[in-house]
C-alpha cells in the first residue's frame, strides 16, 4: 500500500482510489475527543485527496469501535454542557461522513457497540464479520446513543427494531444484523477486508465520480425530504449529468459495445 497518513488514533492507507482508514486506539479502539479529533482530520483528508474514491473504514485489531470512551464520561458528571458537547462534536463527525461525495463502506471485523455502530450507520455501506458484535448498550450505563443511534438505527432498520435493540441493549451478530438490514452483508470475518475492497473497488474502479457524487447527494437529500422534493433533486441531479463528458462516453461505449472509460468530468 501507498501513501499512508497518520492522525490521531487514526490513520489512512490508500490502494486502487480506495482509502483505508484504521480507527486506532487500543484496546479497544473507542471514541475519546482526540478520536473524534482524528476522525474529523483524517475525513477531510479522504474528501480533499483528488485520486480518493472509494473509503473503507475498519478496526486495528479485534475490535471495529467498543464505543464512545465510557472512562472519559467521568469528567462530565453532572454537566449537561460537557455531556451535550460530546455528542454535538460526534455528532458533527459522523455527519460529515455521511455527507461525504465518495461512498463510504464500514468493514465491522468486531465489537461495534454504542458510538461505534453510530460510526458505522453513518457510512454508506456496512459489511460486517458473522463473528462481529453489533448494539447500542447506552441504556446499561443509563444514558441513550447520542452520536445519532436514536435516528439512524429507526431509518436503516425500523422503528420498532431499533426501539427493541435500544431499550434491551441486546447485541447481535453479523448474520442478525444482515436480515434485519442493518448491513449490506455478513461473511466471515477471513473474508471481511476482501469483501469490503471489492465493493470499494467495483465502484471506485468502474464508475465515474461525478455520478457516485450525485447517487449520495440524491439519496441523503431525499431522505430528508419529501417524496416530491426528492424526484425534484434526482431530476436536477440527472439532467446536470447529461451534460458531462462521462455521460457521452458511458453512452458511446454502449452503443460502442465496449466498457466505458471514465475520466470524472
Ligand atoms: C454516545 C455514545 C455512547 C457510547 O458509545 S457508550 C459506550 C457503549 N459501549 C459499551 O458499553 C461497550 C463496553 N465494552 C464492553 O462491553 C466490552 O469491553 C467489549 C464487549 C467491547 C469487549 O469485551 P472483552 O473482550 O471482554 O474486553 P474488555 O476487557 O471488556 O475490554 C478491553 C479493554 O477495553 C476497555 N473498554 C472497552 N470498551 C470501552 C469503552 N466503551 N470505553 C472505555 N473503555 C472501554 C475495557 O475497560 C478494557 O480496558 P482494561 O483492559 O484497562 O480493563
Amino acid at each position: 500500500m501507498s501513501n499512508e497518513k497518520q492522525f490521531s488514533n487514526c490513520h489512512v492507507k490508500v490502494e486502487n482510489h480506495v482509502a483505508y482508514l484504521f480507527v486506532n486506539n487500543p484496546p479497544a479502539n473507542v471514541i475519546s475527543s482526540e478520536t473524534v479529533s482524528g476522525l474529523s482530520a483524517c475525513v477531510d483528508y479522504v474528501a480533499n485527496d483528488s485520486e480518493i474514491k472509494a473509503v473503507v473504514i475498519t478496526g486495528e485489531g479485534k475490535f471495529f469501535i467498543a464505543g464512545a470512551d465510557i472512562k472519559e464520561f467521568v469528567s462530565a458528571f453532572d454537566s449537561e454542557d460537557k455531556g451535550k458537547l460530546l455528542s454535538v462534536e460526534a455528532q458533527a463527525v459522523l455527519n460529515k461522513i455521511e455527507q461525504l461525495n465518495k461512498p463510504v463502506i464500514a468493514a465491522i471485523n468486531g465489537a461495534c457497540l454504542g458510538g461505534g455502530l453510530e460510526l458505522a450507520m453513518s457510512c454508506h455501506m456496512r459489511i460486517a464479520a458473522d463473528e462481529a458484535k453489533l448494539g447500542q448498550p447506552e441504556l446499561n450505563l443509563g444514558l441513550i446513543p447520542g452520536f445519532g443511534g436514536t435516528q439512524r438505527l429507526a431509518r436503516l432498520t425500523n422503528k420498532s427494531k431499533a426501539l427493541e435493540m435500544i431499550l434491551t441493549s441486546k447485541v447481535i451478530g453479523g448474520k442478525e444484523a444482515e436480515s434485519i438490514g442493518l448491513v449490506n452483508k455478513s461473511v466471515p470475518l477471513v473474508e471481511l477486508m476482501n469483501e469490503a475492497k471489492q465493493l470499494a473497488e467495483a465502484i471506485a474502479l468502474k464508475k465515474s465520480r461525478l455520478s457516485i457524487a450525485a447517487t449520495i447527494e440524491a439519496v441523503n437529500k431525499g431522505l430528508e425530504t419529501t417524496l416530491d422534493e426528492g424526484f425534484a433533486i434526482e431530476a436536477d441531479l440527472w439532467a446536470k449529468l447529461f451534460t458531462t463528458e462521462d455521460m457521452k462516453e458511458g453512452v458511446n461505449a454502449f452503443i460502442e459495445k465496449r466498457e466505458a472509460e471514465f475520466q470524472d468530468k
